[in-house]
């Protein structure tokens, strides 16, 4: 079965259709005379024109932007951008916001939407494969500062997020994988399953042009981890921080790199890093600790961060500023075993730096 459709329940349920044709599903968010704002990612084209026409032939205004690619678009300039338009085109609590592309676009998006009058409703069409398993669902908005990754933002969950797999079709193959960083998060920390489709066709995981049913199997399974998760915790008051394993580190690189490394491929080297922590501190066992490196570099994510000797201070420093860290004291999301998340807190800082010479020799 080539279509799926996760509901994401709570307090504001919201359907993810990963199925074909769901560009034409943006009807049922048009009206006569409502404003709709669709912002893009450059290379969208085709996909932003047949968005344009489903919402016009049921009436709305709509108006679109194309922000810069990849992180760049998640600057407080573009967003200031973003609420310049919206001011400029009178749009009203009624009105919509749409996010078509990759993660950092529907961040971006879902975060203007958080933000304006204090919330309007936002529908996500993400194009990329970490986008639609990861960031156009659980309501997680914002931007980057020059401190660090996300620090600006708000829990601001979408309307719909709609995906038609062929969309995916013509992601690079490193963006690709780079999201595959993302389902395999959710494979170690809930759905082992995942781990054991990709450790059994870990090629045909990095192709979804070639095996279209794998891949939507992968994005339904890693979707389903992060509904449940979001579902019971919204706003990250403590099952959610699962959803966080391998960022702390990862984000930490991300920002120390300038933003030159794929959020994903942060991530992977991330996982490496806390499951290193980890295995010191007792909890993963050398099995473990093998299958991460193992299963990420299957499918040609990196484990190691050669670049990192030496650049330390800085990266404990990034980390500090983790959402969560709770005043000085550093919190991992590790495992105690495979899909039992757990947390490692105020690790000492030997094994932190132990944990960061393995990942970077
Ligand atoms: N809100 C959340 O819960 C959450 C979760 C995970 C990640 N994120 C954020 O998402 C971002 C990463 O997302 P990403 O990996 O999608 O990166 P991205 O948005 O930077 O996209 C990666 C690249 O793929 C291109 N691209 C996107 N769709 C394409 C397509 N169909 N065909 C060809 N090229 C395409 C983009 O133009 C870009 O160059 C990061 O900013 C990360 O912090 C947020
Ligand atoms: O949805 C979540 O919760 C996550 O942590 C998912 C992460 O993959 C994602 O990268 C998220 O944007 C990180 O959030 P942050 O709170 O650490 O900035
Ligand atoms: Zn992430």
């Amino acid at each position: 079965m080539n279509s799926r459709t996760v509901q994401v329940r709570g307090d504001r349920p919201y359907p993810v259709h990963i199925e074909a044709g769901a560009v034409s599903r943006l009807v049922e968010h048009s009206r006569p005379g409502r404003r709709v704002l669709v912002v893009h990612q450059p290379g969208r084209d085709e996909l932003v024109a047949q968005a344009v026409k489903v919402l016009e032939s049921a009436g709305a205004q709509v108006v679109r932007e194309q922000v810069p690619d990849a992180e760049a678009a998640k600057r407080a300039e573009v967003l200031v951008g973003l609420w310049g338009r919206l001011g400029q085109e009178g749009f009203t609590r009624d009105d919509l916001v749409v996010g078509v592309g990759g993660g950092a676009v529907t961040d971006l998006a879902g975060f203007v939407a958080a933000s304006w009058l204090r919330g309007v409703q936002v529908v996500h069409l993400p194009t990329s494969l970490l986008g639609v398993v990861d960031a156009a669902v659980g309501g997680k908005t914002g931007i980057n500062t020059a401190e660090g990754k996300n620090l600006v933002g708000a829990f601001h969950p979408p309307a719909a997020v709609l995906c038609d797999p062929a969309w995916l079709h013509t992601m690079p193959r490193a963006d690709y994988v780079s999201g595959l960083a993302e389902v395999l998060k959710c494979g170690f920390v809930a759905d082992p399953q995942i781990l054991d489709l990709v450790e059994a066709r870990p090629e045909e995981a990095t192709d979804p042009v070639g095996d279209p049913e794998l891949a939507v199997e992968l994005v339904a399974r890693a979707v389903q981890v992060k509904a449940d998760v979001v579902a019971a915790d919204l706003t990250e008051s403590s099952l959610r921080e699962v959803l966080n394993y391998g960022h702390t580190y990862g984000h930490a690189v991300e920002l120390v790199e300038d933003y030159t490394w794929r959020h994903g491929d942060a991530v992977a080297v991330g996982m490496v890093f806390v499951a290193e922590l980890a295995h010191r501190a007792g909890l993963v066992d050398q099995a473990l600790l093998e299958r991460h490196r193992r299963v990420l570099s299957a499918v040609g994510l990196p484990t190691t961060y050669p670049a990192g000797a030496g650049r330390w201070e800085e990266l404990r420093a990034a980390m500090a500023r983790d959402k969560k860290s709770r005043g000085t004291t550093l919190r991992f999301v590790a495992l105690a075993a495979l899909a039992r998340p757990t947390r490692l807190v105020g690790p000492p800082e030997e094994l932190l730096q132990a944990a960061h010479v393995a990942v970077t020799t």
